[in-house]
């Protein structure tokens, strides 16, 4: 049902921790030949290099240290063959494994609520979008990042299951965490990313809703080619 010609378009998808936007997102990208970017691993990388360099000390962010670093850090994404997907890299080294630790998520909510760490990160996903055909996912894509994107999803689903699903990951990966502790975390950086002060997750008003709670990644394919169709096909 796919058209000849379809219209390139900035997709963005938003959404609560672990309800598996990158999963959709790369898949849209590599079914439409669109880059992907993952705007979480952006904050997750800044708050590695925090951690890395005496920013952050015993979970607690010191802000003032997390801006004097933040002209040192440079974020690059390289495309990974293997994986299907970039790879995020910070100062020319390889992050991506790095950056889903534990100790990353339970503090990049405090990072990613500093103005100046934003508006950097923010004014570099804008010039990643500038040439569309972009899928990029995150907290506030379709709210401040890319306010015009064309199409707008809004991701959701059942915390247990969002806390099982990354669970099972990090699980595979071989890190030992609890599922209490992925649990405590999921619901702490909900609240924290959704009351912040500077650009909190929201649904955009013109979003679609999406609740993959009982949904597999093929599912969601077909919910979202049919809507992909409409608007970059015109139908
Ligand atoms: N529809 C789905 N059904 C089952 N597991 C999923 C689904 N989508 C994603 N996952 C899994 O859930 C976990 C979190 O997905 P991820 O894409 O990293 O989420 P997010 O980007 O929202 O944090 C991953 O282990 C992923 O493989
Ligand atoms: N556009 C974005 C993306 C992520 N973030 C922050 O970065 C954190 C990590 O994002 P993520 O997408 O990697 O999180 P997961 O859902 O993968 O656990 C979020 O909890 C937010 O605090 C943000 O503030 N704005």
């Amino acid at each position: 049902m796919e058209c000849s010609k379809p219209k390139k378009i900035i997709i963005a998808i938003d959404g609560f921790s672990s309800c598996g936007k990158s999963t959709f997102a790369k898949t849209i990208a590599a079914k439409l030949g669109y880059i992907f970017i993952d705007t979480g691993a952006m904050y997750r990388a800044v708050t590695l290099y925090a951690l890395e360099h005496g920013a952050i000390v015993s979970g607690i962010v010191d802000e003032e240290k997390v801006i004097a670093l933040l002209d040192d850090i440079s974020i690059d994404f390289r495309f990974n063959p293997e994986r299907g997907a970039s790879d995020i890299y910070v100062n020319g080294d390889r992050a991506e494994g790095r950056i889903r630790t534990i100790e990353v998520s339970n503090c990049v909510s405090r990072v990613s609520s500093i103005r100046q760490v934003r508006e950097k990160l923010v004014a570099m996903q804008q010039a990643m979008g500038r040439q569309r055909g972009v899928v990029m996912d995150g907290r506030d894509i379709g709210t401040v990042v890319f306010p015009n994107a064309e199409m707008k999803i809004f991701m959701t689903a059942d915390p247990e299951v969002r806390a099982r699903r990354r669970y099972d990951e990090l699980l595979a990966k071989g890190d030992s965490v609890s599922l209490e502790e992925i649990r405590a975390n999921i619901v702490a950086r909900d609240k924290a990313d959704m009351t912040r002060a500077i650009s909190p997750l929201r649904q955009a008003d013109d979003a679609v809703v999406l609740d993959n709670s009982h949904m597999t990644v093929e599912e969601q394919m077909t919910w979202f080619m049919e809507r992909f169709d409409r608007i970059a096909c015109g139908r």
